[in-house]
């Protein structure tokens, strides 16, 4: 591991090795990736032939210090789909660099996982949301990267993708459309919106004035996390 400021923490051979340890584990090989936020590892207890890490066992991993976040990796099926779902992710505001915030991220693309969904707990901002509405996100706007806090900052390594990616489409529009027909069969399209979320680095909770702001800037949620993830994901240029 290098130390040089603002550029990755980790090498390819870091990342590697995890991606190998885990896989001569388990004989799962993930397609679907699912980042559970804050209260939300329960996703994972929908899937079957589950096979379960603790975080503090895995070669590399950061550990969870943020009550709520589980720290756990969980491998299982859904239906006939290989899933991994990470019970507990990292922040900016524990202490972790964008490089260990990002890690597993770029572990998931080793492994071959073809589709990434994260959940996080966040913030309305857009005078029409209510408490406990779910926001798709459509787009986002990555406040600390603006700051040079970014995670592909540093020496670019071709083998997790190209230096300058494009951020058109980063959130499909078709996972989007299917969530929107799966919540509107289950009767939910009342508290499901769509919106642009903005990251912020935390752990305060943004000020009203810097909530007005973020309205001014078109953000209709604020959360800790997210589009850090998203980007080292679109990276790798595979199907989302
Ligand atoms: O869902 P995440 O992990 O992004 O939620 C953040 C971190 C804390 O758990 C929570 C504080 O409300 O927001
Ligand atoms: N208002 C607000 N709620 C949150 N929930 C999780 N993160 C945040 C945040 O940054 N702002």
């Amino acid at each position: 591991m290098h130390t040089k400021e603002n550029s990755c923490c980790c090498s390819f051979e870091d990342y590697k090795m995890t991606t190998e340890w885990l896989l001569n584990q388990t004989n799962h090989r993930p397609k679907v990736a699912v980042i559970c936020g804050s209260a939300l590892g329960l996703l994972a207890d929908g899937a079957t032939n589950k096979q379960t890490f603790r975080y503090q066992d895995i070669p590399n991993f950061p550990v969870s210090t943020v009550p709520g976040h589980e720290g756990c990796l969980v491998f299982g099926t859904i239906e006939d789909t290989s899933c991994v779902f990470m019970k507990g992710h990292f922040h900016l505001c524990e202490g972790y660099s964008l490089c260990q915030v990002t890690f597993p991220v770029r572990i998931f693309k080793l492994m071959g996982v073809e589709c990434l969904l994260v959940t996080n707990a966040s913030g309305g901002i857009c005078p029409d949301f209510k408490v406990g509405d779910i926001m798709i996100i459509k787009d986002h706007i990555n406040l600390p990267g603006f700051a040079g806090q970014h995670p592909l900052c540093g020496p670019n390594d071709e083998r997790f993708g190209i230096r300058f990616p494009c951020m058109s489409d980063a959130y499909s529009k078709d996972l989007r459309t299917l969530v929107l027909d799966v919540g509107s069969e289950l009767n939910c399209s009342r508290f499901i919106r769509t919106g642009v979320y903005c990251m912020v680095s935390g752990p305060n909770f943004e000020t009203i004035a810097e909530a007005r702001m973020l309205l001014t800037l078109g953000c209709d949620s604020v959360g800790k996390t997210r589009g850090d993830r998203r980007m080292c994901f679109c990276l790798s240029d595979v199907t989302r």
